[in-house]
């Protein structure tokens, strides 16, 4: 790490450089999701009448008067302020919010316009909850649940599509045969790529659901991973698992969640598709302790979401719900939070902020991290030059084998060969941020450990 204690990363994205995608989440994007959620907060008054009476209806106007005063503050670039609830995490953000205050140009005070993009767009959804938390007893009210529940329900030929095929393919596939079973592997690993289209934040909480079936398309999608080390996952796993997983109990896999709705089904394809051929022993799960971006996993969503499927009416969807839970009941999987994971930190502060966190993944083979708001805190959201290697963005943060699968909608990218970034934006000026294009990309060790090894 001595190179890292002298480099001075790239600045971060900021909605402070106009016409910027940053620029345009923050005048746009983000006021119109706070506006859905005031409205969802006050069409749900009624529910808050009958279930707690006056006091009721008492909270959802103080939420949303809160909520108004923080759109407001948004929309005229007023100054970060610190959190006034008393949350485990309200003294890391306001800590937090000091650190970006020092490192502000001129003693600007931090602000939505003018400070890093991922701290404000974090601060934002941790405000939503800070709103709903001083406003007892709706403080557990989750505002995108309606938004997630309809996603589930858009994609449900989708998601009986995907069953029926892993139901087919674990009847049919002969787990001797490594050829077809890393063949197998591959396509379920592209499920839950492309699954990360499906996310709420982007479409600002509009309808984005997978109404395809989604194995037709894998084939097509190829040219549009622009990174895909998935052979270096595939090489990586089987050598782990030849050696029986690093601790000697089997390989363990850890997938950091991304969104709920069809991207989760296809998490749990992926996951019990491994589990079922042998690839791995045990899956951990990690989701959100708060509503997050819209879509992302909750605990409730994760358990809703095995439930739902076990209800189906389909026989091979409601066996792979009924499979699912019979995995979490034998503790095969596991699902985790912890707050780390809705702040607004970069990962490579993980060590210093979250050491607990940090060393429990450590005992992993393979962290699988969904989605694009991983990327951007994997990278730390920085404008990097986009062919600087992916092991040199992630600054240090290496707990263990790690593969990150995105599509772009953002516009960090790093790990490019020279000259494709240059091929990509003349072909289409919005490749970082339209979600069409993706990346899977691997890293296992940094040069340090290389070098001592
Ligand atoms: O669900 P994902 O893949 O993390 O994507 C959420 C993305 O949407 C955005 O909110 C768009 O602003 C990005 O900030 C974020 O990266
Ligand atoms: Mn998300």
């Amino acid at each position: 790490m001595a190179a890292d204690q002298v480099f001075i990363p790239p600045p971060s994205l900021s909605a402070k450089f106009e016409g910027s995608f940053a620029y345009l989440t923050v005048r746009d994007r983000l006021p119109t999701i706070l506006t859905k959620v005031i409205d969802t907060i006050h069409r749900n008054k009624n529910n808050f009448l009958e279930k707690h009476g006056q006091v009721g209806v008492d909270a959802e106007k103080r939420a949303i008067s809160f909520l108004s005063k923080l759109r407001n503050e948004l929309q005229t670039d007023k100054p970060i302020l610190p959190l006034t609830d008393s949350a485990d995490d309200t003294e890391v953000w306001n800590r937090y919010m000091q650190r970006q205050q020092d490192l502000m140009e001129d003693r600007q005070p931090v602000s939505w316009f003018k400070s890093p993009w991922l701290y404000v767009e974090c601060y934002m959804y941790r405000k939503i909850q800070e709103a709903l938390w001083l406003s007892p007893p709706i403080g557990d009210f989750d505002a995108f649940k309606e938004v997630k529940t309809k996603s589930f329900f858009e994609s449900q030929q989708a998601i009986i599509s995907l069953c029926t095929y892993l139901r087919e393919i674990l009847a049919n596939t002969d787990t001797s045969k490594k050829e077809s079973v890393f063949e197998q592997f591959l396509r379920f690993l592209q499920v839950s790529l492309w699954g990360n289209r499906c996310d709420l934040s982007i479409s600002a909480g509009q309808e984005n659901s997978q109404k395809t079936s989604p194995m037709d398309s894998l084939s097509d999608l190829r040219c549009f991973i622009l990174v895909d080390d998935s052979e270096k996952v595939w090489s990586m796993l089987t050598s782990v698992q030849a050696s029986g997983g690093t601790d000697k109990r089997g390989f363990r896999l850890d997938i950091i969640l991304d969104n709920a709705g069809f991207e989760l089904i296809s998490d749990l394809v992926l996951a019990d598709f491994m589990v079922s051929v042998g690839l791995a022993k045990e899956v951990r799960f990690h989701g959100k302790s708060i509503p997050w971006f819209v879509s992302d996993v909750t605990k409730q969503d994760f358990d809703w979401t095995l439930s739902q499927t076990a209800a189906s009416n389909h026989n091979h969807t409601s066996f792979c719900g009924a499979q699912w839970k019979r995995h979490v009941k034998d503790g095969t999987w596991t699902y985790h939070d912890h707050r780390f994971w809705t702040l607004p930190h970069e990962f490579c502060d993980m060590p210093e902020d979250a050491a607990d966190l940090y060393s429990t993944l450590q005992g992993s083979d393979l962290i699988l991290f969904k989605g694009d708001l991983n990327y951007r805190r994997l990278t730390g959201d920085r404008t990097w030059e986009h062919t600087v290697p992916f092991e040199r963005a992630l600054r240090g943060f290496l707990p263990a084998p790690l593969c990150s699968i995105r599509t772009l909608k953002a516009n960090v990218q790093v790990g490019l060969e020279p000259g494709q970034a240059e091929k990509l934006t003349s072909q289409d000026a919005e490749w970082m941020t339209s979600g069409r294009y993706a990346v899977i990309q691997f890293c296992s060790q940094n040069k340090e450990q290389q070098q001592g090894s």
